[in-house]
């Protein structure tokens, strides 16, 4: 359930952490239970076993632990005492293609409950390779974890799949052995302070709900936009591509959010029943509709922050004159009372110009929209909602020039979370899962409906000679044929990130030089 009081304290449980060793325990999930911990989120009484195939004891996990926490954290180790926070943690070496593994590794679960840690409560985490999902969740019940007097969760991270196919082949096996409310998919795009927001900006605002259709809503632009490259993860993201790893999930999840009908009440069931007609009122997309409406692209050669980078075939580990997408733009379609005729525009890729997601929602223009557009500078009303890296929203409209000569300018109304210690996303899903609310985790329809969605354009993409893959160049906002998407029907991608105008006052806050519109088409900042 929403909005329910977090700081109540959760049960005792041990929170069994596959992958322990891995990059996302690494960099996201320990330094979450640090942050968690810090602010005083968890029981006195909990007990985390990092689960991996490599031989480590307690005190070198730990070590491992302080480690990604200074790197990772939120806060600083000597803000708490440490001993007092590492001896939660334990380690077990195990292979999961092994079930005499498991039985040693229950052993110790057993131990430490019967020390009084976790009263049963039994939370499973699988940050391994998605192979491992389905044999792993088997191995638990064969060696005994799942029955037990507590409650049981799985957390499963993603991919959930690469296709409906397999999807649906996953997600039989582990609700052989855990029930859907017991399972939890993370997307942690759900787990972001903004995405939250998106509920409450709309739900909570009579400015915004009246205005949010097609009658007054010309298109929404949806960007999650990298600078980073396929880094080390080529073996899994050549395979994967822009479509499945980012556009699948939390894409689609953030038009979901944006699109959905205000939810009978504010429940996890209800919110996920109105996301689910969402992805079911998705125009589905043929070999045709994609050529018209999707553009890929694979980033070429370029220049990131000064630095020159290689081309995504030069990266190590992908395969030569690889095919793969690194960006995707998408025109979506959502045919139902609310939305059509509205455009969603959607687009997400690797190595572009800079970090950021946003979401700018572009009211209509007004029907005498010439008479204030003398000088041909009028701009419409745009909302955006800024999830990454600031957090805020900020609302564009007109006002008149100020002086005699008149004439209309652009003004931006910000609101800005940053510098307000959100939590992490896997800081925040965390600590929903171990309180049992998953209401910002992905319920097995919304998965299904988003494979069977994408999986048409990934045929297309894998077998269409006649759909092209542009190259566009590092350090860029894509290819220009998303431009083209965009243009075809009179709009244009609006600038996000360090390009908003907002970032203008950002930068007169640090007392650097702004850009003073007026013609330019940029906004003040009022
Ligand atoms: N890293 C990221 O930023 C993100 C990752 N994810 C997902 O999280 C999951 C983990 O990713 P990531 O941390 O990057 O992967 P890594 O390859 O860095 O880590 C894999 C982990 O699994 C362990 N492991 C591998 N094989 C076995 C085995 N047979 N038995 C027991 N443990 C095993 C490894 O340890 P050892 O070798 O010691 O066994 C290691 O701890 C994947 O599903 C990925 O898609 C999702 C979003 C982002
Ligand atoms: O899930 C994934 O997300 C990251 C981007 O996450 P963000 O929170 O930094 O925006 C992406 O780099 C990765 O390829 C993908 O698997």
């Amino acid at each position: 359930m929403l909005w329910e009081e977090t700081t109540s304290t959760l049960s005792p449980f041990t929170f069994v952490l596959f992958g322990a060793t891995g990059d996302l325990a690494k960099r996201k999930l320990l330094p979450a239970f640090f942050n968690l911990y810090h602010n005083g989120k968890l029981p006195p009484s909990f007990a985390v076993i990092g689960v991996a195939r490599r031989k480590l004891d307690d005190e070198s996990f730990r070590a491992a632990l302080e480690e990604a926490v200074r790197a990772h954290a939120r806060y600083q180790v000597h803000d708490i005492n440490w001993r007092d926070f590492a001896r939660h943690f334990y380690y077990c070496s195990v292979d999961v293609t092994q079930l005499a593994d498991f039985e040693r590794l229950y052993q110790r679960v057993r131990e430490l409950e019967e020390s009084g840690i976790g009263t049963g409560n039994r939370m499973f985490y699988l940050a391994m390779a998605p192979e491992r999902f389905g044999e792993t969740a088997h191995r638990l019940q064969a060696a005994g974890f799942t029955q037990t007097k507590g409650w049981k969760r799985l957390i499963i991270e993603k991919p959930f799949g690469e296709d409906y196919g397999s999807a649906q082949r996953l997600n039989e096996e582990v609700t052989q052995v855990f029930r859907e409310e017991e399972i939890f998919r993370i997307d942690h795009y759900l787990g972001k302070e903004m995405v939250q927001n998106i509920e409450v900006i709309r739900f909570a605002n009579s400015l915004f709900e009246p205005l949010w259709n097609n009658r007054c809503i010309a298109n929404v632009q949806i960007t999650s936009s990298e600078t980073v490259g396929v880094e080390e993860r080529a073996a899994y993201y050549d395979k994967a591509g822009a479509l499945r790893d980012m556009f699948q999930n939390h894409m689609l999840q953030m038009v979901t959010m944006i699109a959905m009908e205000p939810p009978s009440r504010l429940m996890t069931e209800a919110i996920r029943d109105e996301k689910v007609k969402v992805l079911q009122s998705l125009r589905p997309y043929g070999r045709a509709e994609v050529r018209q409406h999707i553009v890929r692209g694979q980033y070429g050669e370029g220049e990131i922050q000064g630095k020159a980078v290689p081309a995504y075939r030069d990266e190590p580990n992908v395969a030569p004159g690889s095919r793969t997408e690194t960006f995707i733009a998408a025109r979506l379609y959502i045919d139902n009372f609310r939305w059509a005729g509205v455009p969603f525009y959607v687009r997400t890729g690797k190595r572009m110009a800079a970090k950021a997601t946003e979401i700018v929602i572009q009211f209509r223009d007004m029907p005498r929209h010439l008479y204030f557009n003398q000088d041909g500078t009028l701009g419409p009303n745009l909302l955006v909602i800024r999830v990454q890296p600031q957090e805020g929203m900020y609302l564009q409209f007109n006002v008149k020039r100020p002086g005699t000569e008149g004439g209309v300018i652009p003004v931006a109304m910000e609101f800005s979370h940053s510098g307000s210690e959100s939590p992490e996303a896997y800081e925040r899903l965390l600590h929903d899962a171990l309180r049992g609310d998953s209401t910002f985790f992905t319920r097995w329809d919304e998965v299904a409906l988003a494979w069977k969605f994408v999986d048409p354009i990934a045929e297309a993409f894998a077998n269409d000679p006649d759909l092209p893959l542009a190259t566009y160049r590092a350090g860029s906002w894509g290819p220009e044929a998303a431009e083209a998407l965009t243009a075809a029907d009179g709009f244009r991608w609006w600038p996000i990130g360090a390009d908003a105008p907002v970032a203008d006052a950002a930068r007169a806050r640090l007392g650097q030089p702004v850009a003073r519109n007026g013609r330019d088409g940029r906004a003040h900042l009022v």
